[in-house]
């Protein structure tokens, strides 16, 4: 049977029919008429709703969300398939202009990397305002790509008449192909929100499954997790240099469990305070940290979880660049 397909003249005994059938079979399906795919960059400076937008995109949380400003340090990309659009978005870290470590460098290029070769991108801003942080963030993007102003958080706008002329103002700054005022918190939006970008996206067949909602490993999302709630259970004490590395994930087989997993992560805070502050009263912050960030684990991979927290103090890490790459930033 193989070598006829190796052999288009056929193989003695076999009939032209059967040759067409088996190479007709053999064949990669064609993309669906219709279908579309292509990626999306979120972009905008410090906490004005990137994450909160992709996790309503995506349907799941992936990226963590907090009302610290800078938590989000990767490149994330979050899927989502409806009906024939395959969205391929990717989240990014604010954009820093004020402070020049080596951490904030790599988090420069990665938002650099991310837009230089997306299909659209959603330029996020707070409606009615626009700092020269994100006039910053604007000036980055190269012409040709069409971008979206998203007007975000306009539940918090009171006056919305003045949203006009706000709106006139922003056209002048940039050539955008569209205005969306909306709230990522708001359902209808998020799906106004997709009937608009679908119409950007490339006719073409989809790149990843109709189910799959990120190409993140879950050591990844393993990470992400604890420092979410590292952040979550420190309030605005702990400095967003605080970082969460995972030194071990391993699944093990287990005749209780369907899946078990062993994770131990440490907590590199930059000052012996810090560490306090993670470790709390009695440790009774650092085993609330572990145990919140064991249950939501517990969801996402749908397995059990073990998950073993460490604290380490690393002073200046934010500063070094060997060591910001280390610890998993290019
Ligand atoms: N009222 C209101 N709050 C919002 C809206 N979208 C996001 N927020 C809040 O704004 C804060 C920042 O949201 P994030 O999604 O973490 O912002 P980000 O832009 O990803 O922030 P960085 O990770 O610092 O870049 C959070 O407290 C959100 O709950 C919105 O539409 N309305």
């Amino acid at each position: 049977m193989n070598q006829a397909t190796n052999d288009p003249a056929g193989t003695p005994g076999q009939s032209p029919d059967d040759l067409e059938a088996m190479l007709a079979a053999a064949r990669v399906p064609a993309a669906v008429e219709g279908q579309r795919c292509g990626v999306i960059a979120i972009v905008g400076k410090p906490n004005v709703g990137k994450s909160t937008l992709l996790n309503a995109l995506v349907g799941q949380k992936i990226s963590i969300t907090s009302r610290k400003a800078q938590t989000t340090r990767h490149r994330i990309t979050g899927i989502r398939t409806r009906d024939l659009t395959q969205f391929v978005f990717v989240d990014t870290p604010g954009f820093q202009t004020r402070h020049a470590t080596a951490l904030n460098k790599s988090l420069n290029k990665t938002v650099m990397g991310a837009i230089g070769d997306v299909d659209l991108i959603l330029f996020v801003v707070e409606a009615g305002n626009f700092t020269l942080a994100d006039a910053k963030v604007l000036s980055l993007f190269k012409p040709g790509i069409p971008t979206l102003l998203v007007a975000n958080k306009l539940d918090m706008v009171n006056r919305r008449a003045e949203l006009a002329p706000w709106l006139k103002s922003m056209q002048e700054r940039h050539p955008f192909a569209e205005f969306v005022p909306m709230s990522a918190k708001n359902k209808g939006d998020i799906e106004r929100l997709f009937d608009i970008c679908a119409k950007y996206l490339p006719e073409q067949g989809w790149w990843y499954g109709e189910d799959e909602l990120t190409d993140r490993s879950e050591k990844f999302l393993a990470s992400e997790t604890v420092r979410e709630k590292l952040f979550r259970f420190t309030g605005d004490e702990l400095p967003y240099t605080s970082t969460v590395v995972v030194d071990k994930f391993e699944e093990e087989a287990s005749k209780q469990h369907k899946r078990l997993v062993k994770i131990a992560a440490t907590i590199v805070v930059e000052r012996d305070n810090h560490k306090m502050m993670v470790i709390g009263d009695k440790g009774e912050r650092l085993k609330r940290i572990g145990t919140e960030a064991r249950q939501e684990l517990e969801k996402l991979m749908d397995a059990k979880v073990f998950l073993e927290l460490w604290v380490k103090v690393r002073s200046g890490w934010a500063d070094d660049e060997a060591r910001v790459r280390s610890f998993g930033y290019e």
